[in-house]
């Protein structure tokens, strides 16, 4: 299946998000927490950045889909991670784990270890996070938010992380890569600039919990459907930009204005495997 036969489901999908507008959870990082509510805005999707562990048993079974990001995690908010992972898992609702920054600390290792376990629906990470993730780093290094991978050099870890947890994986890069441990697709829109601009993969997270919403049975056409329209709105943003942080304004107003046509001509999707 190639990019043609790809285009009419993303357009689908987002169109689904726009007119749906599902109640997404985010448990993000301080520093993403803006952008990803403005992605799911821009979106279509309407954001909740509802943390405390208080709050999980009456606001967790109304959301339509979850989003967790470790990228700032203190022993403070784990408890409220797993606690609405757990919840969203038992009542069907689909959730994403973003594993930001995982290698930096054997904390942040075994946390992220331990949320793997409460069955996220996908998984989206960089390169580095998804190999060290996977336990295919040779021994556990120190690296930041950045991947000093490229996605492609992760296919293999993110196979093996997607039958062993029965979660959609998805490597964010310049190709981003999406496999349920059998089918690897490569969605090859974006533009080199948007790891220029902190928190787009985790934006990118977010906006996977919104698709998942719309078409939960379907994550891995879901998650790819994610991938391509952020990418597409950041090749269209670049057009208009002066550098990264207009990027980050025109990003944000082209996933807003998207429409079919350019959808139907843009989306860049192909089996790798
Ligand atoms: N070299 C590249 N070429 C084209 N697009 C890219 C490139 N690098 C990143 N992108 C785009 O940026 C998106 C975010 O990917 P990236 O790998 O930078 O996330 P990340 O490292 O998790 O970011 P963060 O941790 O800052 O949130 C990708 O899905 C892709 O669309
Ligand atoms: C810069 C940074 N540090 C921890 S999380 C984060 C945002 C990108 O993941
Ligand atoms: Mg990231």
């Amino acid at each position: 299946m190639e990019s043609k036969e790809w285009s009419s489901g993303v357009w689908t999908q987002l169109t689904a998000v726009r007119r749906q507008s599902p109640l997404v959870q985010c448990i993000t990082n301080l520093v993403s927490m803006d952008l990803v509510a403005n992605t799911l805005l821009s979106a279509g999707a309407s954001p909740a950045m509802v943390h405390s562990v208080a709050e999980v048993p009456d606001f967790t079974p109304h959301i339509h889909a979850l989003c967790v990001n470790v990228g700032t995690l203190t022993p403070d908010w784990l408890p409220s991670m797993k606690a609405a992972a757990e919840l969203a898992a038992q009542l069907g609702k689909p959730w994403v784990l973003d594993p930001a920054a995982v290698s930096c600390s054997g904390f942040r290792l075994k946390a992220c270890l331990e949320l793997v376990e409460l069955k996220p629906s996908v998984i989206k990470g960089n390169g580095s996070e998804i190999i060290a993730l996977s336990g295919s780093a040779s021994q556990c290094q120190a690296k930041g938010a950045d991947s000093s991978h490229e996605s492609t050099e992760a296919i293999e870890a993110a196979k093996s992380l997607a039958l062993s947890s029965g979660a959609v994986v998805a490597v964010s890069g310049a190709v981003d890569i999406v496999t349920d441990g059998k089918r690897v697709i490569g969605v090859h829109n974006g533009t080199k600039m948007m790891q220029k601009i902190t928190a787009t993969g985790c934006s990118l997270a977010g906006l996977v919990a919104a698709f998942l919403a719309v078409d939960p049975l379907q994550p891995l056409e879901a998650t790819v459907s994610a991938m391509s329209v952020f990418g597409i709105a950041g090749e269209l943003g670049e057009e208009l930009a002066n550098g990264p942080a207009s990027l980050r304004m025109h990003l944000i107003d082209s996933l807003y204005g998207l429409d079919e046509t350019t959808v139907l001509s843009r989306v860049r999707i192909t089996r790798l495997g």
